[in-house]
């Protein structure tokens, strides 16, 4: 497996780069707490994330992936607030870059890549964890889930990176653990890279199809940079 011509990686950040499951979890929790609900699992609030705040404290509320039709958005509107001053005070606080993230990113930059962030967490918390980690050098752009008014799986944020960095999408990879990146990455015409040690919803990312997948990020970056072409 080779891979030539490729310049820029877009990569997604929670459950590709970080484990952000732990802060998640504890802003959602105390955020419920301050509402008098009962708090939830970990693994169950991992698998709420994916969409941004706002659909995990949506789900939060519900008790389920599937968001209450009762939910009022004015509920939400409260719950949220909460969530976003809580998450604020602890967005880095027990978040950790994956084995071999803070090495491999740094590899693939000095190989000659372009690297990209595309999250859908919100853009306020980003600029604070990638300092706290030392990236806030590596990405060229950073897009947040509220960046432009769509985000991932809409392929909006990718072409506003490809656009920004006049950078064809055919020599661009989108690079993520979650089903909303593999759709993003194909509706934007960007070859994708699941990566195995995410989140998704508790699914395995092959059944999204993307066009490689990794079980480790050094593996990953083993392979982008076994190709002299990159540069
Ligand atoms: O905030 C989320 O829901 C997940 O963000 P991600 O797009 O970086 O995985
Ligand atoms: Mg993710």
């Amino acid at each position: 497996m080779t891979i030539d011509n490729k310049q820029l990686l877009m990569f997604d950040f929670d459950g590709t780069l970080i484990n952000s499951v732990p802060d998640l979890a504890a802003a959602t929790n105390e955020m419920l707490q301050q509402l008098g609900r009962e708090p939830y699992p970990l693994s169950t609030i991992e698998g709420w994330i994916g969409n941004g705040s706002r659909m995990l404290v949506a789900r939060a509320l519900s008790g389920e992936r599937i968001v209450s039709e009762t939910l009022a958005p004015s509920e939400i509107d409260d719950a949220e607030a909460i969530f976003l001053e809580v998450y604020a005070a602890h967005d880095v606080s027990q978040t950790t870059a994956y084995p071999d993230v803070d090495t491999g990113l740094a590899q693939l930059k000095q190989a000659g890549y372009t690297l990209a962030l595309v999250t859908n967490k919100p853009i306020r918390f980003v600029p604070h964890i990638l300092e706290a980690l030392g990236w806030q050098a590596h990405f060229s752009v950073v897009m947040g889930g509220d960046s432009l008014p769509q985000k991932k799986p809409d392929p909006a944020p990718l072409h506003h990176v490809c656009e920004t960095l006049q950078i064809s999408a055919d020599k661009a990879l989108m690079i993520g653990d979650s089903v909303n990146d593999i759709l993003a990455g194909q509706r934007a015409g960007v070859d994708t890279v699941g990566v195995t040690y995410g989140y998704n919803y508790g699914q395995p990312i092959s059944e999204s199809q993307p066009t490689y997948v990794f079980d480790s990020f050094a593996k990953l970056t083993a392979w982008l940079l076994s190709d002299d072409l990159i540069l």
